[in-house]
């Protein structure tokens, strides 16, 4: 799936937060999206997934305004893992997975043998499984945010949107996260804080300072040392491993 963000302004009163953002990923292109705090990425993605809506310019899928699609379609194009996840109710582990099948279900239709063989699946893939029957609100941050990803995969969209999905995770999961996400195969735009984990990961990166996309290319172009110092005003050092992967040093 093609996901095409043209020209997004969003203010928050006088306070221009996106200044005219254009961002696009591929079928099955991992983008990554970089910048300081504050810069605009979570409000981006906000309003790829329909949280916001932006003051002017538009968000396509394959081509199709995302304004004109009811919820329940783009629900199945797009899942979504987000930084914060509160639930009012005290739901399972296995009910929050399973909210992940709605988009696919009819009004009251109920939940079968096949959505909840998609929920175990889904639970197994994150290394959740055994927590099933627990209360989603007693996990922990890191538990939680695998959760999430479990829902979002048994929402089985061609398109996932992340924002800073290895937050709460040990750097374990956080590598078991973005290669279960790489694995789908999916179209995944994703905003990422540690650089090396979208040097690893991304196929394209974009760059937000001040809700301006201030330059974009693969993470060999991005991740050079003059961009570092511009963006985020530290040095650094770029090498290259024995297997060709490039990391990034700071001082
Ligand atoms: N509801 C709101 N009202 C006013 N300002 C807001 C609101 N939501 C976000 N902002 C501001 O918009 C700016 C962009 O926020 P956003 O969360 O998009 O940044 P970010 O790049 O994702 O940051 P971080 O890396 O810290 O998560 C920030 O200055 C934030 O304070």
């Amino acid at each position: 799936m093609n996901v095409k963000a043209e020209d997004i302004k969003l203010s928050y009163g006088a306070e221009a937060i996106l200044k005219g953002v254009s961002m696009e990923a591929g079928n099955r292109e991992f983008v990554g999206l970089i910048g300081p705090n504050g810069s605009g990425k979570s409000t981006l993605l906000k309003c790829v997934y329909r949280v916001l809506s932006p003051d002017k310019g538009a968000v396509f899928l394959d081509g199709k305004p995302l304004k004109d699609m009811n919820y329940k379609t783009s629900a199945r194009s797009l899942g979504v893992v987000a930084q914060h996840n509160y639930y009012n109710f005290d739901f399972s582990v296995r009910e929050v997975v399973l909210m992940g099948r709605s988009p696919h279900k009819k009004a009251l239709e109920r939940d079968n043998a096949e959505d909840y063989a998609i929920v175990a699946e889904a639970l197994k893939t994150v290394g959740m499984a055994e927590f099933a029957d627990r209360s989603f609100s007693t996990l922990s941050g890191g538990e939680q945010q695998r959760v999430i990803l479990a829902r979002a995969l048994a929402q089985q969209t061609p398109c996932l949107i992340l924002d800073e999905p290895t937050n709460h995770l040990d750097i374990t999961h956080q590598l078991q996260l973005l290669k279960i996400v790489k694995k789908l195969d999916a179209t995944v735009i994703s905003a990422i804080h540690d650089l090396n984990i979208a040097a690893m990961f991304c196929d394209r990166i974009y760059v937000l300072k001040n809700g301006e996309i201030v330059a974009q290319g693969t993470p060999r172009e991005i991740l050079t040392r003059e961009l570092i110092r511009e963006i985020y005003e530290v040095e650094s050092d770029i090498v290259e491993d024995s297997k060709g992967n490039m990391h990034i040093l700071f001082y």
